[in-house]
């Protein structure tokens, strides 16, 4: 559904140039819901107006549901929908006119535009709201008639920029619910940016991650977690000399990175506890230190990205 060879974007301001994007190669299967991810300025919107012929890539190659992005932008366009980060909709009209007006701007015919958009309504819950200005909606109702507005033509793929930034965890909710509804009943491929990595985590199937223009990750979830973050432990002694002990054979045991003690706590990455913890309790049992409690959690994606780059993406964020 999406080829890209070596696509590079590069911006000129002033006299400076910015790498923007620098080469990229991606492939995405028909069917497939993926996030993509990295902090404010990586590359993901720039990306993204590349594969949707909002902007003309320096250099590389792309083919989007089966059209070249630079010969073809017009064919990739019949064949996409976009919810980009600003309000799809006008003002002119009422919802459900709006989106039958957005039908007919794709070719549809009046009542074929009709029938598309009750189809739409219905599936992204705006039937109650058909008659309404889009001025009036709330931003939860707002974001699903945007990607209402992306889907009035039935694409097999939909570009998502950031499609839940904005809302409260009931509305961000609510827009996953309609998101892998719609997958569901079209099987459309889904690939989309979010700032929120727990949603990443949990409801994106592939993780794409963008770095300084460049992908510096691409799996699952789990994936991505086990390979490069690893599972941390933490065993906790009663004293000193215990946990000194303890720091010792962790040190003989951790896969990644380093051990690190904080008073009596001993911590260590592994690359899967639930083998690894027992074996460890069982070494520094057997040492004679008696361990006082014991901790396995998963790592999450913002530790990938740690590992990754040495940052964590929330400060990447933050610093932006
Ligand atoms: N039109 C432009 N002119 C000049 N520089 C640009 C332009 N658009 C983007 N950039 C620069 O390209 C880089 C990548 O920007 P982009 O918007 O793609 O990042 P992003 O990952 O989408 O960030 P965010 O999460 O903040 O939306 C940034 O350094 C940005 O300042």
């Amino acid at each position: 559904m999406i080829h890209a060879r070596g696509l590079t974007k590069r911006f000129k301001v002033k006299k400076e140039s910015v790498e923007a994007v620098r080469g990229i190669d991606l492939d995405v299967e028909a069917g497939q819901l993926v996030a993509f991810l990295g902090p404010n300025g990586a590359g993901k919107s720039t990306t993204l107006r590349m594969l949707t012929t909002l902007l003309p890539p320096t250099s590389g190659t792309a083919t989007v549901a089966g059209h070249d992005v630079v010969t073809d932008p017009a064919g990739v366009r019949r064949r996409i929908g976009y919810v980009g980060q600003n309000n799809s909709a006008g003002e002119n009209f009422l919802v459900r006119d709006e989106l039958v007006h957005q039908g007919c701007s794709y070719g549809l015919t009046r009542s074929q535009a009709r029938r598309r958009a009750d189809e739409v309504l219905e599936l992204l819950d705006l039937q109650l709201l058909a008659k309404r200005k889009p001025g009036t909606l709330s931003g939860g109702q707002r974001r699903r008639l945007d990607i209402a507005m992306g889907l009035i033509h039935l694409p097999p793929l939909l570009f998502l920029d950031e499609p839940s930034t904005g809302l409260d965890p009931q509305n961000r909710a609510n827009i996953w619910e309609h998101v892998l509804r719609l997958r569901e009943e079209y099987g459309t491929t889904l690939f989309l940016t979010t700032h929120y990595l727990e949603e990443a985590d949990s409801m994106a199937e592939r993780v794409v991650i963008i770095d300084h223009g460049e992908i510096i990750a691409d799996g699952t979830a789990e994936q991505l977690k086990s390979e490069l973050a690893g599972d941390h432990l933490a065993v906790t002694t009663h004293d000193e000399a215990g946990t000194r002990k303890a720091a010792e054979i962790a040190a003989r045991i951790a896969e990644q990175g380093e051990v690190t003690v904080d008073g009596t706590v001993v911590r260590l990455r592994v690359a899967r506890a639930n083998a690894a913890l027992p074996a460890y309790l069982r070494s520094v049992e057997e040492s004679g230190v008696k361990v006082a409690t014991a901790e396995a959690t998963r790592p999450t994606l913002d530790d990938v990205f740690l590992a990754l780059t040495g940052r964590s993406l929330r400060e990447s964020e933050e610093t932006a």
